[in-house]
């Protein structure tokens, strides 16, 4: 089977679903984020500090762009969509799913967002870069979960239907 990739706005759950989906498929977890501080020996936040924005983008492209897994889940950076690269390479090896989750729903959960380590241009607001990133993680995506109400169990569940009445996730 080839890999899963979730993408979606931060907070969204990829990473929580990504590891608990992973285990019910017998498959590998790959946290992007965990990788870039790997490469990058610094935590996400410090990236973004020392090296601003643009910088973190391009080494979060580089490095989805660069993976090469089979029988993986792949929880991504909420900022991957940013990288063409890495969204051409991630959309080859394997099926991409956008976790969709409301602005309302979002904002509750993320809290102060400024205090996240999130890629928020000056001047950018939650409601700003939720406008901004929706299209492309519908763009990019090859599906699609509405994840309102469930919990991360339930988001799990929703994702494993999809890929059992999807016959694309088994080649
Ligand atoms: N289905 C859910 N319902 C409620 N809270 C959730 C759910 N899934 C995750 N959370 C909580 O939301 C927060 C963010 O979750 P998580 O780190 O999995 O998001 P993410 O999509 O991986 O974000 P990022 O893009 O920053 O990596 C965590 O505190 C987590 O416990
Ligand atoms: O959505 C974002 O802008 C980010 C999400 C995190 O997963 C990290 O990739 C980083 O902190 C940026
Ligand atoms: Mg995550």
């Amino acid at each position: 089977m080839k890999n899963i990739i979730l993408v979606g706005m931060p907070g969204a759950g990829k990473s929580t679903a990504g590891v608990i989906l992973a285990k019910v498929l017998g498959y590998q977890f790959i946290d992007s984020d965990l990788l870039i501080q790997k490469r990058e020996k610094k935590l996400l936040h410090e990236i973004i500090a020392t090296e601003g924005l643009e910088a973190f983008i391009e080494i979060e492209n580089q490095v989805n762009a660069s993976i090469e897994s089979e029988d993986s889940v792949i929880a991504t950076g909420g900022s991957v969509i940013y990288g063409k690269e890495a969204m051409e390479h991630l959309r080859e090896i394997g099926t991409v799913i956008y976790i969709k989750l409301s602005y309302e729903t979002l904002s509750k959960r993320l809290g102060n967002i400024k205090q996240r380590g999130v890629v928020l241009k000056k001047g950018q607001d939650l409601k700003g870069l939720y406008e901004e990133r929706c299209p492309l993680y519908e763009e990019y995506c090859h599906y699609a979960v509405d994840a309102e109400g469930m919990d991360a169990e339930g988001l799990v569940e929703a994702i494993r239907n999809l890929i059992f009445t999807n016959q694309e996730f088994m080649v």
